[in-house]
């Protein structure tokens, strides 16, 4: 726990006639904190379960009543009876992420609430992660260091821990926002020999980079490598759905950074285990965290990661100082740096 954090929030009970921002956490990252308490009173939520994951809906529905901000991520469930139960003072929503898909949209609009979101400042870092899952999945970096520390190493062998290149391969991604951008810049440098991507319009950038737009269905049958890069919703759930899993190469790598109902996980988890594909690369799944007893924990052709893509220190302090400054925006009556439009 950050006690520097939690000893600077303000206690519930604070009786100032200032404003008052939920945090779902205790261990935001300070700067943000320390900008956000200038100007209003914080509270943490209160967890009714110390050993649960995370907070529950319900600990934000017994403590938002009467805020006017709550400060939260991509794990929380901003619902009506959130929004119901916080009452007419309640303006904003200010998540860290930029998904939204944990938010109720429409119930955001129906109560007069704004969203803010941090696009942008996390790009190259999950941009990054998704390189790293490619390389690492293809070339069996954990397999292989698992091997190492548990004896399996015994002598060179020319057949031993083969992975696949990516040079001369086919690079697929789906979903060419900013961060699918990012990825096919990066991936582009690795001498492929195709580059492919979907997206709701040309993206002269990714054309620039020899990327060719194609359908979804044409890019999971044609790639090698798949990166999935693009944000959830009803348009987009289950787009990496079972006949398009059935139609991917016996050798497709297939990597998600976005969110885990992008995938039908359970028609990936039979093409793994009946190795149709050659592997997957994970951060994102369904359930986060994916119970210890899930298939997909066993397999050897399966690197799976915590939902870690933003995760670094630099980028963690940007996108809480810009959700900062988001609520702050509101407050000012100002438009906010990075607002969903509802
Ligand atoms: O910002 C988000 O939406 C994330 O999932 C961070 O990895």
């Amino acid at each position: 726990m950050n006690w520097k954090v939690f000893f600077r929030v303000k206690p519930v009970c604070n009786m100032s006639s200032r404003l008052k921002v939920l945090l779902v956490r205790n261990n935001f990252p300070k700067k943000a904190i320390d900008l956000l308490s200038t100007r209003f009173d914080l509270e943490v939520c209160k967890m009714s379960n110390i050993n649960g994951k995370s907070v529950t809906t319900q600990d934000i529905i017994d403590c938002i009543p009467g805020k006017f901000a709550l400060f939260c991520f991509s794990e929380i469930d901003v619902n009506e009876a959130v929004l119901k139960a916080a009452g007419p003072n309640f303006k904003v929503v200010g998540t860290m992420s930029v998904g939204y898909n944990h938010v109720d949209l429409t119930a955001m609009k129906k109560y007069g609430v704004r969203l803010g979101y941090t696009p942008g400042v996390l790009t190259e870092t999950v941009a990054e992660l998704a390189v790293g899952l490619v390389i690492a999945t293809s070339r069996r970096f954990f397999e292989a260091n698992r091997e190492l520390k548990t004896g399996g190493w015994k002598e060179w062998n020319p057949t031993w821990m083969c992975g696949r290149g990516i040079s001369n391969s086919v690079v697929g991604i789906i979903g060419c926002g900013n961060i699918g951008t990012s990825i096919a810049e990066k991936l582009s440098k690795f001498k492929i020999s195709q580059l492919l991507y979907t997206s709701r319009c040309e993206k002269p950038d990714v054309k620039a980079l020899g990327g060719r737009l194609v359908s979804v269905d044409v890019l999971v049958k044609s790639s090698d490598f798949i990166v999935v890069a693009m944000a959830l919703n009803e348009d987009t759930k289950f787009i990496v759905n079972r006949d398009r899993i059935a139609s991917m190469k016996p050798n497709a790598i297939l990597v998600n950074v976005g969110r885990g109902e992008l995938i039908d996980q359970d028609a990936l988890v039979e093409a793994l285990q009946e190795k149709r594909i050659r592997g997957a690369g994970l951060d994102v799944m369904t359930p986060e965290p994916l119970p210890l007893d899930h298939p997909l924990m066993t397999m050897d052709n399966v690197l799976l990661l915590p939902h870690i893509g933003s995760s670094t220190l630099e980028t963690e302090d940007e996108m809480a100082m810009l959700t900062a400054q988001n609520i702050l925006a509101v407050l000012d009556g100002k438009p906010m740096p990075c607002e969903v439009i509802l």
